[in-house]
């Protein structure tokens, strides 16, 4: 099935497109390893279009992630290239795609599924189970399976074991094309070997790793401002007031189960006070972290995607492949907990993929971590520069 790419403004193919491109039209099953914003999203979704045929009336391609709302954005895009054009032939049947993600009822899934399956499924894994497990999704005629942010997945324990038994059961690797894609993939050779002997994909999979000795995109400045706790309210409206983001993230980590047991506010409120009554600029303020319900945070991404200035503070839940083009700043209000975690909340920024803009990752740290962070600089080759206020 033909899509709109080039309708949709995708004129030049970004480096891992036009690396990956032309081995997973082969045919062969591959592991997109590139930076974050490189458009690993879009070389699958052209992959699925390649091989999709919308006069079957069967699910022919499954995209799993591990959150609601990069579900939601994929199934976006995916929408977006399908919409039809004014040339479509008017016998064709359009390509029908099913958002299946954690926090929906599933109701009306339910009822879509039993009067025609969809071409394709965008799916987090826990809902996904439900609707095999009762039978209501075959996946026999499946052409291509992607798992999306797929170190995030074996590394979840509530994920891997579902995420094993659909790579091994209700489809065959003969009949399928598996992908797998990520900015991070640590350990890739190990993992490569895994999927051959676990028999996840084909043995002639590929390995596709563009810019290997540069995880992170060139055009995001890193800064770190040392300063105590109590100090880090201050510092961050301060960096506010200074750097005057069109839009920024604010990340902050999950609270400890010894911080709630002390009675502390969680970094999220404290944040979320701070920038309330500061009045700085005339941003949206928003929230987004796992224990909000679907709702509200289905509201926060949709206001989002309006395309007004924000501030947006969020737990990790928003570090994965969430893309938010406008987002000039990214500020650490905590330490990422590892050099992954850096990478992934860092790649929330410089998503533009021809922009020359430079974007900027600020770090809050206390002078003790600050060896912590140089860990992460080794790790993740780039370097981070002292900011004094
Ligand atoms: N060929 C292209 N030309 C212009 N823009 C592109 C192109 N391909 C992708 N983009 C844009 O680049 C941005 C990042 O793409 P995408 O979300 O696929 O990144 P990713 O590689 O999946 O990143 P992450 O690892 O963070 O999930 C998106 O806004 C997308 O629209």
């Amino acid at each position: 099935m033909a899509c709109r790419v080039e309708e949709v403004g995708y004129i030049t193919p970004t480096e891992i497109q036009r690396q990956a491109l032309p081995v997973l039209f082969s045919g062969r099953d591959c592991i997109l390893h590139a930076q974050t914003g490189s458009g690993k999203t879009l070389a699958y979704l052209l992959l699925i279009y390649s091989v999709i045929n919308t006069q079957r009336s069967t699910v022919q391609a499954l995209i799993v992630v591990p959150t609601r709302e990069l579900g939601m954005q994929v199934a976006k895009v995916a929408r977006m290239l399908a919409a039809k054009s004014d040339e479509a032939v008017p016998e064709d049947k359009s390509c029908t795609i099913m958002a299946l993600l954690d926090g929906g009822t599933l109701r009306r899934q339910k009822s879509w599924l039993k009067a025609e399956p969809p071409t394709i499924i965008v799916a987090t894994l826990g809902s996904l189970c439900q609707m095999l497990e009762k039978h209501m999704i075959k996946l026999d005629s499946l052409r291509v399976l992607v798992i999306d942010e797929v170190d995030f997945m074996f590394n979840s324990s509530d994920q891997v074991s579902l995420l094993r038994k659909l790579l091994i059961s209700y489809t065959s690797i003969n009949k399928r094309q598996t992908v797998f894609a990520s900015a991070s993939i640590p350990q890739h050779r190990r993992f490569l070997y895994d999927c051959i002997q676990q028999k996840w994909t084909k043995g002639d999979v590929v390995h596709i790793h563009a810019n290997p000795v540069q995880p992170m995109p060139l055009r995001v400045n890193h800064r770190f401002l040392v300063c105590s706790r109590s100090d880090r309210r201050s510092a961050l409206l301060s960096l506010l007031q200074s750097d005057k983001p069109q839009s920024a993230i604010i990340f902050v980590n999950e609270q400890s189960e010894k911080s709630k047991k002390a009675g502390n506010a969680p970094a999220t409120d404290v944040v979320i006070d701070a920038l309330k009554s500061s009045h700085i600029g005339s941003h949206e303020i928003l929230l987004l972290e796992e224990k909000i319900n679907f709702n509200s945070r289905a509201a926060s991404f949709a206001e989002l995607r309006q395309g007004g200035a924000y501030l947006l503070v969020a737990t990790d839940i928003a570090g994965r492949g969430v893309d938010l083009p406008d987002t000039t700043h990214i500020y650490n209000f905590d330490l990422p907990k590892d050099a992954v975690h850096y990478l992934h909340r860092a790649g929330r920024t410089g998503r533009k993929p021809f922009s020359e803009a430079i974007c900027v990752v600020t770090t809050l740290i206390t002078s003790e971590e600050r060896f912590v962070l140089q860990r992460y600089e080794n790790e993740l080759m780039f370097h981070c520069d002292e900011l004094f206020l």
